[in-house]
This record gives structure tokens, sequence and C-alpha cells, in this order.
């Protein structure tokens, strides 16, 4: 049953793209249409940008980048590919175009593959006031801005780094679940990795490419506590197992400012279907200490997760054929090998 509001499930995100609602300059792939969102992908080349950027009410991105100053050179991604810096910001402009109807907005976030190689996407659209959200009405393309933080990344046309959810109306939360973090594996075992600096080019392509040591180290806490350094990265992950009802989805939110100036993801919707799996599924944490060094205790709470209804129950839930993250523990990017 359709309902008057939520978060709108495949099969309503294929009825968006044949009535032109979403356009693309080649035809959508297998597997980029998700339980509840659409997969965005890199068109063919990435301004390195001076600076991050909104375009503010009045102008569109291409003429802000036509601006001097605003951007300092063009990276041509079809050859070979490119590979795009740490600390550097980059705009890429996507093969998805929207011309969104009245009462259906849009809202991006990185892919969990993503924000898990300490890569920051935010989503910018022409007039746009705000990153990744998209007002509904909103008729025109769509740009990441792209800024790898810790491993520089191998980019081509048709990459997959950030994705986008369509909601009908604005659906109330269901739910708020919070998180908190698990330093006390087994025996013997780590609670997380911390990132190697200037450990080499993760290739978005490179599937178990990575060997995991050259990249990352393994954190052991002691007495059920770590210090975050402030210039590392971390993955972590959460004491509790998470679960997203096929009605649901889910996204991860930051618990409240006043908790410390650290933050706990980068990569923030989970999908329908998401840990209702034999053993449950935990929820994967990028962690980062902002500016200080940070005592992180075992079962400290470090985000929360709102749920909100789905339009629809989706046709394919998370978990099915090309899921990476099901029944999850800890668990570094798909690009890696232990
Ligand atoms: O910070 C996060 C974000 C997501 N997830 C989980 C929930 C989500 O449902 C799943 C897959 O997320 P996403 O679709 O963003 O990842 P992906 O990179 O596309 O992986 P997959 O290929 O498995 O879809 O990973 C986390 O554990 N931590």
């Amino acid at each position: 049953m359709v309902q008057e509001t939520g978060v709108l499930p495949d099969h309503e995100i294929e009825v968006l793209v044949a009535e032109g609602a979403i356009r693309s300059d080649l035809a959508l792939e297998a597997g980029q249409v998700q339980p509840a969102s659409l997969d965005l992908r890199l068109a063919q080349d990435a301004y390195r940008l001076r600076a991050s950027f909104l375009p503010g009410k009045d102008r569109t991105v291409a003429e802000m980048l036509q601006e001097p100053g605003v951007h300092m050179h063009r990276i041509d991604l079809t050859d070979k590919g490119a590979v795009l810096e740490t600390g550097c910001v980059y705009l890429v402009p996507l093969q998805e175009h929207l011309r969104l109807p009245a009462g259906i907005s849009a809202r991006a976030n990185p892919k969990s593959s993503t924000g898990r190689i300490d890569v920051f996407t935010r989503l910018v659209t022409n007039r746009g006031r705000a990153f990744d959200d998209v007002p509904t009405g909103y008729s025109g393309p769509l740009y990441l801005e792209v800024s790898p933080r810790t491993f520089p990344i191998m980019v081509r046309p048709g990459d997959r780094l950030a994705q986008v959810r369509f909601k009908r109306k604005r659906p109330d939360a269901l739910k708020e679940r919070v998180v908190s973090i698990d330093l006390e594996p087994p025996e013997g075992q780590p609670a997380g990795y911390r990132a190697k600096l200037h450990s080499g080019v993760v290739d978005l392509r490179g599937i178990g490419a990575h060997e995991a040591g050259q990249f990352w180290e393994p954190v052991y806490p002691r007495h059920g506590r770590i210090v975050l350094n402030p210039e590392d990265f971390y993955i972590l992950v959460s004491r509790e197992t998470v679960k997203v009802a096929p009605m649901e989805a889910a996204e991860m939110a930051p618990i409240a400012p006043e908790l410390g100036e650290f933050r706990a993801h980068y990569a923030g919707f989970f999908d329908p279907g998401f840990g209702v799996n034999k053993g449950g599924s935990r929820a994967v944490l990028e962690v980062r200490s902002r500016d200080v060094p940070f005592i992180l205790e075992h079962g400290q709470p470090v985000a929360k997760l709102i749920y909100e209804p789905m339009a629809a129950k989706p046709s394919g839930l998370y978990g099915g054929k090309g899921s990476n993250y099901q029944g999850q523990g800890l668990k570094l990017s798909k690009h890696f090998a232990l």
C-alpha cells in the first residue's frame, strides 16, 4: 500500500525515472536503484576548487565556477581516470539530473563505502543554500563535492560515491535509537582500525584489491578505552545491533552538539532490511576527533539513528545480491582484503 508520506522505495524511484523526474546521460545501471535510494554516478570531469562553496539563491553552479578564482583547474576523468588528492576539494558534475515533481524532495549522503575510506562528499545544486538537501520542484543538474581526507582516490566516470533518497511530503520520524561504541572486542581481536597516513591510492574500482595492512592498523583498547588522536581517522563499530524493518529507512545523525568535539559518521543512510538477518548487523562508525585528543569509552553514546517510514515496501531489501555489509561486525570498506 502506498502511503501519503515517506521515503520512496525502489519501484517508485523507477517510476520517477520513467516519468523523466530523474534523467541521466546514460541509462541507469544494474544495482543503481537500491531499496530506498539511487546511487549517483560521476560524469566526465572534475573541477579542483580553491575552496568549497554554496551557490546561494541567485546563482547556478556553472555561473559560480566561471567566477574568477573559484576553480583552479579542470581534470578529465575519461581516459584512465584521475587521482583526487587528499586535502583538496573537487566538484564533479554527476550524470543524473532532476526535475522533481511537487511534493517530492531529495536528500543525499555519501555511500557507506565512501565514508569508510574517509572521503567526504556533499551534494550541491543550482541556487542551493544547503548541502545535500534538494527542495521539492528542483529542476537542474547535480554536482558532488568530493574531498578525500586520508587516502588519495582513483576515480573514473560512472563511479558511485554518493546516494540520494527521495521523500514524499515530510515524513515524521518514527523513532530514534542511540548508537554507542563497542570497545570490548573478543579476546585478542581489535576494536577497530586506524588509518595509516601516506599509505597509497585507493582505487574505487579495486574491490578487495588493497591489502588492509598497508592502509590500516588495528586498534586495541585498554580497559575499554582508546584515545582518539585528532589527526587520525578510525573505523569502529556499534555496541548495539541495528535493525531496519522493511517499512523503515534510517539515517545516522549526530547525537547532540554538546557531546564533544568529535564526529562519528560521514555516511548516514541505513537501508530497509539492514540487520534483518540472523545475528543482526552492527553499525560501522567513521570516527574522527576534532582539534583535541579525546578519550572514548566502551558504551559511550556517539550517534543516533533516526527512523522514517517508507512510502511503500521496497521490492528488494538490503541483504540481497550485491549488499556488502549485511551481517557485518567490524568491517573495513569493500576495497580492502584482510
Ligand atoms: O555509516 C554507516 C552507513 C551505513 N552502514 C550500513 C547500513 C547500510 O544499509 C549499509 C550499506 O550502505 P550503503 O548502501 O551506503 O553502502 P554501499 O557502499 O553501497 O554498500 P553496498 O554495496 O553493500 O550497498 O551499510 C553502516 O554500517 N555505517
